[in-house]
């Protein structure tokens, strides 16, 4: 694997799963593959889980670690050919070339505006640095994808999945900020590659990017969707035609116990109780957002793994 920044780096989705799902019974059968190699964490935005799951995978490997928050050092102009005279100290030139002679990896995340579409879809930042960094680039939540997330979230179906096909359900739900489509865009992505009965429910107006859901089946009505499900994914995104805006924050498409049925609960968190999903359903045995959180490390591992292996 030479990059992973999204879910087409992908070469055999079930076989790194499996790898996934030994790493996490072994975590250090790999632990001299990552030695004298280091892995550099570039930060834009915020992070718990994936800050900490993917320092916690790269040393199972045996691999230095270094964090940069990278609002911490220089303002990046990331346009070509600007003159630079105003707030941005360093080019994505100089910073991408000279950050790869510390890292052997390097990784990043890196939000969307919201309000520039085209610079969102574009991927203006996760580009510039397949573009100038000389190593491979991880994605850690970028403007339009999760994909670290995404394989998380399939390695929990997976393991825990009492039937061949199970019936999942990505719900919207609502949430006082604008929030990036990213891991929706990612676990819709996913689930088209797996071997599932996939359904999207979410208010009119809030239709993700038609390029990424195809043909999957949308539900306006979020009580019918959820019939018979066996997990139900819940995120807030924010709506992607009319880009950036929160066009709705109905509590009616809160999660509920009474909602949820006998399904398994999946959230990426950081998760807005009792906004998002009630407690009653966090603190129940259906929820295996802990679970999922915890498969995070094993996502990143057979990922930096299989990057390891191809320098
Ligand atoms: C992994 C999720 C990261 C991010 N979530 C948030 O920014 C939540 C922020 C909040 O609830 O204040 C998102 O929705 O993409
Ligand atoms: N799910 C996830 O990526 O969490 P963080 O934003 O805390 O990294």
């Amino acid at each position: 694997m030479k990059n992973f920044t999204t879910l087409k780096d992908i070469s055999n989705l079930s076989e790194l799963i499996k790898e996934a799902i030994l790493l996490k019974m072994n975590p250090f059968e790999y632990s001299e593959i990552g030695k004298h190699k280091t892995l550099v964490m570039l930060f834009f935005n915020s992070s718990l889980r994936t800050r900490l799951s993917t320092e916690k995978a790269a040393k199972n490997l045996g691999m230095d670690v270094m964090i940069l928050n990278v609002n911490d050092a220089w303002n990046l102009e990331f346009e070509d050919g600007t003159i630079m005279n105003f707030d941005k100290s360093e080019h994505i030139k100089e910073a991408a070339q000279v950050i790869s002679q510390y890292a052997d990896v390097i990784a990043v995340r890196a939000f969307p505006t919201l309000t520039d579409k085209a610079k969102d879809e574009g991927e203006v930042i996760l580009n510039s640095f397949k573009k100038y960094a000389t190593v491979p680039i991880v994605n850690m939540e970028s403007a339009t994808a999760h994909p670290l997330q995404a394989l998380a979230d399939a390695i929990t179906i997976s393991e825990l999945t009492e039937k061949k096909t199970p019936k999942v359900v990505l719900s919207w739900a609502p949430h006082p900020k604008a929030l990036p489509q990213a891991v929706a865009n990612s676990f819709v992505k996913m689930m088209q590659d797996l071997d599932v009965d996939f359904t999207i429910t979410h208010p009119k107006g809030y239709e993700l990017n038609s390029k990424i859901t195809k043909n999957s089946p949308i539900n306006y009505n979020q009580e019918d969707a959820l019939k018979d499900a066996d997990f139900v994914y819940v995120k807030n995104w924010s709506s992607y035609n009319d880009y950036g805006k929160v066009l709705n924050q109905d509590n009616n498409w809160m999660m509920t116990k009474a909602k949820l049925g006998n399904a398994k609960f999946m959230h990426c968190l950081p998760v807005r109780r009792n906004i998002v999903v009630e407690d009653a359903v966090l603190d129940s045995d259906q929820s295996v957002v802990i679970k999922q959180a915890n498969n995070r490390t094993f996502a990143a591992q057979v990922v930096l793994k299989q990057i390891l292996e191809d320098l």
